[in-house]
């Protein structure tokens, strides 16, 4: 048995030329994929996930805002990965009834309905983590550039949210002697789950939020509007925050007015009308960042990775393929950059991604095809070994 991998068909104007071609071929697995998923070719091909069972595997690339339900319906593809920018949902899927695997290459899961895919029997997968110690050295970098007293100082670092990015960011802090405090009312007390809200609101030099977007029907401690204008009016106006989770965690009207009145300092890179960023706040921030905090080169691909790993489980396929293959030598050493705190800059240029932001400034606002191309065109940094 061959196993020929039909081609990746690079856009979705390309989906008429295949389906033309394509002839119910027994055995095929079609696949339709956010074109921002790191490494598809090199996860995703007949090699790959072919193994004597799937002779033909096509792979059709498609921005994340232009997955819809028209083409779901015109594909009927097997498998559905996406990224954050696609909500999956009844809209989407409603008249479909071949997708039988949903992935998506992000840790953040607001964007499904997974109620929606269990009824409907598709098997769900994320790629929780992924990107855990990409986000916390995007924080700590933050924090350094716009606080580099706190190298030598000891400061104490709120963090809202102890999952695997909260808690992996503790861990940096504790390496630099900083004092965490900690609120997740989901996970039992710890060294880390140390206080309420109220005292990381009011105690923290910097408080760090790594939530996930939950609405009160989600979640018994919804987190839409956690940081709304009670919160912030707590808040002392030195501590600098930083949000890395989902805009609208941070409630944006109250947040401009915030910073109108106490000149706090604010790191954003996530927005409430994201991928639109009205200029009244971006022009207040200390720094701005169009959603890239895990956009390394090992964040990313090991997104890819947890959800082909999580496709090869379906198909009760070996995964063959491994990041570890793809990635260049890295030679980002935390260990150096704390023996070599002027360093900072060669190890994350946190500022250029800011100026690259500001520089899309046009009438008022980011407009979301400017922050989309951005994110698209973002040149990935390299995770630092701890
Ligand atoms: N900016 C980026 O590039 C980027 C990258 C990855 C993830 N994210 C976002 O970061 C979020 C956190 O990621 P993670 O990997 O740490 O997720 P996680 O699921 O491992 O941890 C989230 C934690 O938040 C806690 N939590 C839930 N509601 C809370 C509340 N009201 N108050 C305090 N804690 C609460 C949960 O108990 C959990 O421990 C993701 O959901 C995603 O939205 C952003
Ligand atoms: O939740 C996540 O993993 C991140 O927010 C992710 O990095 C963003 O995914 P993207 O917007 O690139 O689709």
């Amino acid at each position: 048995m061959s196993n020929v991998n039909k081609a990746s068909i690079p856009t979705a104007q390309a989906l008429d030329a295949w389906s033309n071609q394509s002839s119910e071929t027994p055995n095929s697995l079609t696949i339709i994929a956010d074109s921002n998923i790191a490494s598809l070719d090199d996860f995703f091909n007949a090699q790959t996930l072919g193994q004597e069972i799937y002779q033909t595997v096509t792979v059709i690339k498609v921005a994340g805002r232009d997955i819809d339900a028209q083409l779901l319906a015109k594909a009927q593809p097997d498998v559905l990965l996406v990224r954050s920018v696609t909500p999956v949902n009844a809209s989407l899927l409603a008249d479909n009834d071949s997708v039988r695997f949903v992935g998506s290459a992000t840790i953040g899961t607001d964007h499904i309905d997974q109620d929606y895919l269990i009824q409907r029997n598709i098997r769900f997968a994320n790629a929780a983590g992924c990107s855990k110690h990409s986000v916390a050295q995007y924080v700590l970098t933050a924090i350094l550039t716009l606080r580099p007293k706190y190298w030598q100082q000891p400061s104490t670092l709120g963090i809202i949210g102890l999952g695997n990015i909260g808690s992996t960011l503790a861990q940096y802090a504790h390496d630099l002697g900083w004092q965490v405090l900690g609120y997740d009312p989901l996970l039992p007390e710890s060294s880390i789950n140390n206080a309420s809200f109220e005292q990381v609101i009011t105690q923290s030099d910097a408080i760090s939020l790594h939530v996930p977007l939950t609405q009160q029907d989600d979640s018994d401690y919804p987190t839409w509007h956690l940081i709304d204008q009670a919160a912030l009016a707590a808040m002392p106006a030195d501590t600098l925050l930083i949000n890395s989770a989902r805009g609208p965690v941070i409630d944006a009207a109250a947040l401009t007015s915030d910073i109108a009145e106490t000149k706090r300092q604010v790191a954003l890179d996530v927005f409430e009308h994201e991928p639109q960023v009205f200029a009244p706040l971006l022009n207040q921030l200390a720094l701005a960042t169009p959603h890239i905090a895990g956009y390394t080169l090992e964040g990313k691909l090991r997104g890819t990775q947890m959800v082909y790993d999580a496709l090869c489980e379906q198909l009760a396929l070996a995964p063959t393929q491994s990041m570890h293959q793809l990635l260049p030598l890295n030679t980002y050493l935390w260990s150096e950059l704390k023996a070599h705190p002027e360093r900072l800059i060669r190890f994350y240029d946190i500022r250029q991604d800011d100026k690259d932001l500001r520089a899309k400034l046009s009438d008022g606002q980011v407009s979301g095809a400017d922050f989309d191309k951005l994110r698209r065109e973002y040149r990935l940094r390299r995770e630092w070994q701890r």
